[in-house]
C-alpha cells in the first residue's frame, strides 16, 4: 500500500535507512524503506541546530512541507509526510529514480533541442498547476529538479516557494543567475519590490537557454550578472534555432507583464514541433537515437 493512505503518524523506527543519495545545505537525503509496505522513499533529514533561530530558514521548511504535501501533479516530486524528534526534521519525499538534473546537464554539457523541448514542456505544466494554486516556486533552476524513472522532471525543493503575490523577507544567498530584474533590483517595479507568479516565467526562460546551451545567460562576476539581468543582457549563440531563441526572448522579458503566459508556451511553435506526440515526431526521435 502507498505511503499516501498510511497513518498520518511517521516515525523513523518505521524506515530502513539506505545509501546516501546527496546533501544541502541543512542536512542530507538518504534512500529509504518503509518497512510494513516495502515502498521505497527519499528521506531528507535536516538538523533543527543548523535551521539558525529567526533567520527566516524555520519558515522556509514550515513553507516547504505545507506547501509540497498538498501538491499532486506529475512534474511535481511528491512529499508524503512529515516528522521530527529533538534534534532532527524528517521530509518524506518521493524517491526520484535518475537522480538530479543538473549532473545530467554538466554530464551532456548540453541537451538536444527534442529533449530540452520536452522538458520545457513539462516545466511549464507543473508551473501552471502551481500558479492555479497561487504558488511561485521562486528558485526554478537545474539544482531543483530530479529525474524520475521514466526520464519525467519532477520539480524539488520548495524551500523557496511562497504564496502569490509577495514581498521578499528573507535575504538571498547563493547564485543570482536564475533571478528576474524585479527581484534583484528592489523597488523595480517603482512601487514596492512586491512580484507575483511572473518571477517563474523568467526561471523558465533562463532554464530554457541553460539546456540549450549549456550555462545561465547571465553568468558572470556577482556586479555583472546583477547588471546583465536589470537589462535582460545576453547573447543567444547561433546553433539555437530560430524558434528556440523566439521562445527564450519571450520569457526573458523585463516586464513581467509582457513575458509569454504559461498556456501560450505550451502551444509556442518550437514546443508543439518536439512534443506532439504525431507519427512523424516519434519517428524523428527514433532516427535520433530518441533517449
Ligand atoms: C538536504 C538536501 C539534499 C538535496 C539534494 N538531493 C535531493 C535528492 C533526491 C531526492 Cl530529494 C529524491 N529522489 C532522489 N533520487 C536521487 C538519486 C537517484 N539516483 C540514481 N541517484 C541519485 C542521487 N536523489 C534524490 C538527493 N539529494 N536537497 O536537500
Amino acid at each position: 500500500a502507498p505511503l499516501y493512505n498510511q497513518p498520518r503518524q511517521f516515525h523513523l523506527g518505521m524506515f530502513e535507512i539506505g545509501r546516501p543519495l546527496g546533501k544541502g545545505k541543512f542536512g542530507r537525503v538518504y534512500l529509504a524503506r518503509e518497512r510494513s509496505s516495502g515502498f521505497i522513499c527519499a528521506l531528507k533529514v535536516l538538523y533543527k541546530a543548523e535551521l539558525q533561530h529567526g533567520s527566516g530558514v524555520e519558515k522556509q521548511v514550515r513553507r516547504e512541507v505545507e506547501i509540497q504535501s498538498n501538491l499532486r501533479h506529475p512534474n511535481i516530486l511528491k512529499m508524503y509526510g512529515h516528522f521530527h524528534d529533538s534534534k532532527r526534521i524528517f521530509l518524506i519525499l518521493e524517491f526520484a529514480g535518475r537522480g538530479e538534473l543538473y549532473k545530467h546537464l554538466r554530464k551532456e554539457n548540453r541537451f538536444p533541442e527534442w529533449k530540452a523541448a520536452q522538458y520545457i514542456a513539462q516545466m511549464a505544466s507543473a508551473l501552471r498547476y502551481l500558479h492555479r494554486k497561487h504558488v511561485i516556486h521562486r528558485d526554478i533552476k537545474p539544482e531543483n529538479i530530479l529525474v524520475g524513472i521514466h526520464g519525467e522532471l519532477k520539480i524539488s525543493d520548495f524551500g523557496w516557494s511562497v504564496h502569490a503575490p509577495n514581498h521578499r523577507r528573507t535575504t538571498l544567498c547563493g547564485t543570482l543567475d536564475y533571478l528576474p530584474p524585479e527581484m534583484v533590483r528592489p523597488h523595480g517595479n517603482g512601487n514596492d519590490n512586491s512580484y507575483d507568479e511572473k518571477v517563474d516565467l523568467w526561471s523558465l526562460g533562463v532554464l530554457t537557454y541553460e539546456f540549450l546551451v549549456g550555462e545561465a545567460p547571465f553568468e558572470d562576476t556577482m556586479v555583472m550578472t546583477h547588471r546583465r539581468i536589470a537589462r535582460a543582457d545576453m547573447t543567444i549563440p547561433s546553433f539555437v534555432s530560430p524558434e528556440a531563441r523566439d521562445l527564450i526572448k519571450k520569457l526573458l522579458v523585463l516586464d513581467p507583464a509582457k513575458r509569454l503566459p504559461l498556456d501560450a508556451v505550451q502551444q509556442h511553435p518550437w514546443i508543439i514541433k518536439h512534443c506532439v506526440k504525431g507519427e512523424r515526431a516519434t519517428n524523428r526521435e527514433k532516427t535520433k537515437g530518441g533517449e
